[in-house]
């Protein structure tokens, strides 16, 4: 459902050049649920934005279910943003002012969705995320990990086609995070949510299908988990960002 072909990004002019991206090529099946890791500066959100279209490529295609998507004109990218994707960042991007009801539904609501379809679906959404009580609070009332798994809900309450994290669990202590981790995985095994994640954080690779690491804005290594246990993934997950260089305590 996602093809990245060949896709290159330079940032700065003429005379100073950085290449973030560098013929990357890779393609996502749906249902798979994908980490991006790397050291810092290897090119991760570039990735993601060019990806999410915040972003342009400077070479290369991006399919998304079929359509290029370096080709949509600027007038539509922001429903296209809307309907096909679903983004969940480490500072939660929830609007302050609307309830968490009415942040998971804003898409379905700038959609002009019909407002009973749109509770059901958010409390649907919400249900399977735990926070069904927390729906009429804002979110300065509930925690962080109850603000991440609103994102989430908002991430895949329209059908998006694809989710795209950015450091998910950055913002979250250790038993937060290890609770949307599981609920990441749940939306991927249950629902066949498609999953892109980026992170430095091994321990949240590990909860991924396959990981691919970047270095120096070139794939370096991809690893599948298959029937392996998320123990023996997190470990194997290690022993590449070891192999990749870099401080490792700076990963993990
Ligand atoms: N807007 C920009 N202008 C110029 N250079 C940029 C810009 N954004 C990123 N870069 C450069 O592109 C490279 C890749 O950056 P990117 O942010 O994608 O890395 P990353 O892997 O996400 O890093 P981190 O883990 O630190 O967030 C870096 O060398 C960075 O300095």
């Amino acid at each position: 459902m996602l093809e990245v072909r060949n896709i290159e990004k330079y940032y700065g002019s003429k005379n100073n050049v950085t290449k973030a991206l560098d013929r990357v090529s890779f393609s996502v099946a749906k249902g798979e649920f994908i980490a991006i890791m790397g050291a810092s500066g290897s090119g991760k959100t570039t990735l993601l934005n060019c990806i999410s279209t915040i972003d342009t490529v400077s070479a290369g295609s991006i399919l998304l279910d079929g359509e290029n998507i370096a080709e949509l004109p600027e007038r539509e990218l922001a429903r296209f943003r809307r309907e096909r994707l679903g983004f969940v960042f480490q500072d939660f991007n929830l609007l302050d002012t609307l309830t968490l009801e009415e942040n998971i539904g804003l898409a379905l609501t700038i959609n002009h969705a019909d407002p009973q379809e749109v509770q059901k679906r958010v409390r649907e959404a919400a249900g399977r995320l735990g926070i069904e009580n927390e729906l009429a609070k804002f979110p300065y009332q509930v925690s962080g990990g109850q603000k991440q798994r609103a994102a989430c809900a908002r991430a895949m309450v329209a059908g998006q086609s694809l989710i795209l994290a950015d450091e998910p669990t950055g913002a979250l202590d250790s038993k937060a995070s290890k609770n949307l981790l599981e609920i990441m995985s749940k939306m991927n095994r249950a629902m066949s949510a498609t999953i892109l994640m980026v992170t430095h954080d091994a321990y949240s690779a590990s909860y991924a299908s396959r990981v691919l690491f970047l270095k120096d804005g070139r794939l370096f290594n991809e690893l599948i988990r298959a029937e392996r246990t998320r123990q023996v993934f997190y470990h194997e997950i290690l022993d590449v960002l070891a192999l990749l260089g870099g401080d490792v305590s700076d990963v993990i």
